[in-house]
């Protein structure tokens, strides 16, 4: 069992093919970014031992509730068969739990504070210390990067350190792809937690998101249908490829754009399901073309994919999920030629990709980023195919050391509530500081 303080980080994603079908039982391929929250636990001073606080400043919410107030009667009996949590949530308890959110209404905020006190309740129990849950992102919130899905990662990481159900990552081998099943179990676990976690920010999650951020990597992901169970598939040796991460700054919620294809898919089954079909039949096209040795990553596997990539916009457009502000970005990168654009994640605002051609020239580019930039956009840099969850945790071998974490973390735990993006990256950073460790 693992004690406050400590850190935990889960990255965010980009979906390359397949997103909105994946919710339906098509595949999707995706790959974790090197944007990530961080999510700090610290002990309350005795005075504030009976309660449990929630700081999320990129939410605005910062909220406590005295921990002998929240419904800890209605929690359900874990079975003793299986450890892995239901995949559905409780009834009983998101009813109870409508009382203890009645002071918090902004939807943002509510729904990451029912995410928290669901998975607390659930893995915690009334006995622990009071403590506070920080968390900040370097990721942009609601565009579509998976920022929902890493804060569930993180919660759920944290709560299954903290009530002892997953253990601290066990150091792997030198190699990356080195097997541990001890972490590997363990990284399940977090991940089956936060798919509930993610069940309360949009209600109905495929899992490709809390996926790669509990796993990292590269993976072509298939949501159990008919009994049978999620498929996942880790695709080591992706290709590296060039793509330029726009944010639209249009804010939606994932929430929302689920539900809204699923009333098309309802109103007009007949023209839809060939949609979500054709996204499926186009994303495994792109996974065979993705599984394809290096060696034979010619030009025209690389046209191959681009086309893909605009066969899979046009088809989210007919689904309804873009927005004019996607489709300027789209038009911008056609007018100069960079290569080709969809949307990624849920749209409707957010962010998209350019999956650029090999061979433009990085004055283009930049004068690509330049007009988006003047529109208002933000253009990303990340790397693909990262770390999955892992945490920093302080070593207990020498006092000396632990004070000097305590103290540390204490100025973390400022710089997580006020620094910025590239604030947060370079204090507590996965890349930039030493001590992470990875399930
Ligand atoms: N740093 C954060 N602090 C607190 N809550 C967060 C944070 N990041 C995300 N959230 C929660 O997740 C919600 C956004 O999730 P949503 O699924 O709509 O978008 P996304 O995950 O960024 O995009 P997508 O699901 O398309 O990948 C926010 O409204 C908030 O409730
Ligand atoms: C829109 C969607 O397909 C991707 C959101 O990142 C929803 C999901 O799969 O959970
Ligand atoms: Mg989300």
């Amino acid at each position: 069992m693992v004690s406050a303080p400590f850190l935990v980080s889960a990255p965010g994603k980009v979906i390359l093919f397949g997103e909105h079908a994946a919710v339906y039982g098509k595949p999707a391929i995706a790959a974790a970014v090197s944007l990530r929250s961080y999510l700090l636990t610290t002990k309350h001073a005795p005075e504030f031992s009976d309660v449990v606080t929630l700081e999320f400043p990129d939410v605005e919410l910062q909220y406590s509730w005295k921990i002998l107030s929240l419904p800890w009667n209605v929690v359900p009996k874990r079975s003793m068969d299986t450890v892995r949590p239901p995949s559905e949530l409780n009834t009983a308890l998101m009813e109870a739990l409508e009382q203890s959110l009645v002071a918090v209404l902004h939807p943002l905020q509510r729904s990451a504070a029912l995410a928290f006190l669901y998975l607390y309740l659930c893995l915690c129990n009334p006995d622990m210390p009071g403590m506070t849950f920080s968390v900040r992102s370097t990721l942009p919130i609601g565009a579509g990067l998976g920022s929902s899905a890493s804060v569930s990662v993180c919660l759920a990481a944290a709560l299954c350190l903290l009530s002892g159900e997953v253990s601290p990552p066990e150091t792997k081998g030198d190699d990356d792809s080195d097997f541990n099943a001890a972490n590997y179990a363990n990284i399940e676990l977090i991940d089956a937690w936060a798919f509930l976690g993610e069940r309360c920010l949009h209600g109905n999650p495929s899992g490709i998101d809390n996926a790669v951020a509990s796993h990292g990597g590269a993976v072509m992901f298939q949501r159990m249908t008919k009994g049978n169970p999620n498929v996942r598939e880790s695709m080591r040796n992706f290709p590296p490829l060039k793509l330029l991460l726009i944010d639209s700054r249009q804010p939606r919620r994932t929430a929302v754009q689920v539900a809204n294809v699923a009333t098309l898919l309802q109103n007009y089954p007949l023209v839809t399901e060939p949609i979500l079909n054709g996204i499926q039949a186009l994303t495994s096209e792109a996974y065979k073309l993705l599984l394809m040795p290096n060696e034979k990553c010619d030009d025209l596997w690389e046209e191959r994919l681009r086309e893909l990539v605009r066969v899979n916009h046009g088809l989210l457009v007919a689904l309804g999920v873009s927005h004019p502000k996607l489709e300027a970005i789209r038009m911008a990168a056609d007018e100069l030629e960079i290569g080709e654009t969809k949307l990624t994640g849920a749209g409707g605002g957010g962010c998209a990709i350019t999956l650029v051609k090999r061979d433009v020239e990085e004055s283009r580019i930049l004068e690509l980023k330049e007009r988006l930039e003047g529109h208002g956009f933000e253009v990303f840099e990340t790397s693909l195919g990262g770390f999955g969850a892992g945490c920093l945790l302080p070593t207990k071998s020498d006092a000396t050391e632990w004070e000097e974490w305590e103290e540390k973390l204490f100025s973390l735990h400022h710089m997580l509530g006020l620094g910025d993006r590239e604030d947060i990256q370079k204090t507590v950073g996965v890349g930039s500081i030493d001590g992470w460790a990875f399930w």
